[in-house]
């Protein structure tokens, strides 16, 4: 595909508000069209943007499907992605159309392992329930048996997806003393292994079997979709807990619904769901579970680090050069 000339001052449309110093930034380098109202575009709305512009900055929850990416003009010529989830956008549409897609890694995996980690510790302590007991004004008082959960020390982590965050994720688990399981869809270094002290699991089944606390870190790409489906869940014991800090359609959300429901497993953290802004009611009415916002990444360091990763993406490109942090179509 023969390259298209790259606009020295690329107009360049933001689909949602960032900070205010990303933003001065983004004015002072580039033509830059924010969406000042900062209500979510949609599809007609991206449609536009995507006509009028040469780089689109998206967020993780804009669709950048298949069909919007093909009647998209020439002109397009790449996603600057604010995030690290690329399952938003459509890689294999936006290689054929030469265009280049971007994400932001790295700047957000301290933040989201901490969240994991706040959500490991949640939930098998009950953390969620004890508060709204406090803030219900019915609180008994201290008693032996009150607000009783499992301890984490010496229970075994489970890891699905070791890669930045999933490490991160697998230091934290060792200083509460958890001992520490993954699958990745490549074994890691053994020198690696051995600094994380991290036992290597083939298939997810086993590592289902054999854990505590599930813990899903992988991106959701083809080959974790549905991974954690109702077989799979079965195989969890009546006392493990699941966490999901990376995307509801790595699991079967209505399958985990129904094991938590039915006391098949014992609990859940969760950050992402399967029709966001929207959760499932049965979800909602569950006392077992921890329920957050998809606030993984949502400190204000880690949106201004965002941001600043989005520039240099942009003004690499521009400058004619590979952006550091393209996306290459079977690498997520
Ligand atoms: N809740 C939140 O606010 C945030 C969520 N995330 C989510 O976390 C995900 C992971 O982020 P990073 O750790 O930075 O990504 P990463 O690319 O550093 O690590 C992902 C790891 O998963 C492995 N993997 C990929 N597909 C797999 C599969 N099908 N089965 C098993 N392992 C597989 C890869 O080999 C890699 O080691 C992101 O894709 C995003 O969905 C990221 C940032 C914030
Ligand atoms: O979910 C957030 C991301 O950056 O990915």
């Amino acid at each position: 595909m023969a390259k298209k000339p790259r606009p020295a001052t690329p107009r360049v449309i933001v689909t949602r508000r960032l900070p205010p110093n990303v933003e001065a930034r983004m004015a002072d380098l580039f033509d830059t069209v924010f969406n000042v109202g900062d209500v979510p575009m949609d599809r007609a709305a991206l449609t536009r943007a995507m006509a009028q512009c040469d780089v689109l900055v998206p967020s993780v929850t804009d669709q950048i499907d298949a069909a919007l990416i093909e009647a998209a003009p020439d002109r397009l010529q790449l996603i600057a992605s604010f995030g690290s989830g690329v399952d938003h956008i459509d890689l294999g549409a936006a290689r054929s159309r030469g265009i280049i897609v971007t994400n932001t890694p790295g700047v957000l995996t301290e933040d989201t392992a901490d969240m994991t980690m706040a959500l490991i510790l949640s939930v098998p302590r009950r953390l969620a329930e004890g508060e709204k007991l406090v803030r219900s004004g019915n609180w008994p008082g201290w008693s032996p048996s009150g607000m009783l959960g499992h301890r984490i020390r010496g229970k075994r982590l489970g890891i699905i997806g070791m890669g930045r965050i999933g490490r991160a994720v697998a230091r934290r688990a060792a200083a509460f003393g958890l001992s520490v399981a993954y699958h990745n869809r490549h074994r890691l270094p053994f020198e690696v292994e051995q600094e994380l002290s991290a036992t290597w699991h083939a298939d997810v089944d086993s590592l289902l079997t054999d854990s505590d606390i599930v813990s899903i870190n992988c991106p959701l790409n083809s080959d974790s979709r549905g991974m954690i489906d109702a077989r799979r869940i079965g195989l969890m014991r009546p006392d493990a807990y699941l966490i999901n800090t990376s995307r509801a359609e790595i699991t079967d959300e209505p399958a985990l619904i129904a094991a938590l429901s039915e006391g098949r497993i014992a609990g859940a953290g969760l950050d992402v769901y399967a029709h966001e802004p929207a959760v499932d009611a049965r979800l909602l009415a569950l006392s077992n579970v921890v329920l957050l916002p998809h606030m993984g990444s949502a400190t204000f360091e880690g949106r201004d680090a965002t941001g600043a990763r989005v520039i240099a993406n942009i003004r690499s490109w521009a400058d004619g050069h590979r952006p550091p942090n393209q996306v290459l179509e079977g690498w997520v």
